[in-house]
């Protein structure tokens, strides 16, 4: 069996995490891409095609990072992948902060100056983008992304796919639903309803 890594995605975000996986001592294997991917992603080999998926399997690689933004598709792509026997793994940088007593999920990927506080829950193929901070006690759902530099208080909950721009801060014990944007810089200050695009200091909703 292979274990350097396939990595599913071959934009901007894969190059983060390809340089994440490296820094924690892993191999890369190769990249997945779609049709338009270009022939490399940083110096790593882009096949392009889900096709190949079930080839590299076939071939002994099964641990399989998912690095794609979108995060619908994220998930969709990674609930493809566990159904072809791949094992997602987590892509954590070393300049990150994670308390012993926080729980991350599998797929999950934590940049570089990231702290998670205690008792933190981080669900499946989440994304805690560069220098963001979730304190103690928060939830974040599966195939969430918090963007670079958000701040969550304590006792936070962010329902699945949902996605807060760069910069964004929330106060402690809010919960927000599921498939919910908030604009770059928003400030949440109170509960938000699943499906909402909020945006502002503090935030308003642009639709729901
Ligand atoms: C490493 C990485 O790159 S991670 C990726 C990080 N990406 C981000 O942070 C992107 C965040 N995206 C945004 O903030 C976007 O503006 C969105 C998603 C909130 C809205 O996008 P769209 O649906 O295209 O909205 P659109 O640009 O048409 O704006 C609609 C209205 O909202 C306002 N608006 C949009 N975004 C914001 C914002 N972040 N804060 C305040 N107002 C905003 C616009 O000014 C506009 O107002 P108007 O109707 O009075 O003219």
């Amino acid at each position: 069996m292979r274990s350097d890594i396939v990595v599913v995605g071959a934009g901007g975000h894969a190059k983060v995490c390809i340089e994440l996986l490296r820094s924690m001592g892993e191999s890369i294997a190769c990249c997945v891409g779609g049709s338009d991917s270009p022939d490399l992603c940083l110096d790593v080999p882009v096949l392009r095609g889900d096709e190949h998926l079930v080839s590299l399997r076939a071939k002994g690689h099964f641990r399989l990072f998912v690095a794609i933004g979108s995060n619908r598709l994220r998930e969709r792509l990674g609930t493809i992948c566990v159904g072809h026997g791949y094992q997602l793994v987590n892509a954590i940088s070393p300049h990150a902060i994670i308390s012993p007593s926080a729980k991350l999920g599998r797929g999950v990927a934590v940049m570089a100056g990231v702290v998670i506080n205690a008792e933190s829950v981080i669900e499946d193929l989440a994304i805690i983008n560069t220098g963001a901070t979730v304190d103690h006690d928060c939830r974040v759902g599966q195939a969430v992304h918090i963007a670079p530099q958000c701040a969550l208080a304590g006792n936070v909950t962010i329902g699945n796919l949902s996605f807060l721009g760069v910069g964004c801060k929330v106060i402690p014990e809010i919960q927000i639903g599921e498939h919910v944007t908030v604009g770059a810089g928003g400030v949440v200050i109170c509960h938000i309803g699943s499906g909402a695009t909020v945006v502002g200091v503090p935030t308003r909703v642009l639709n729901s």
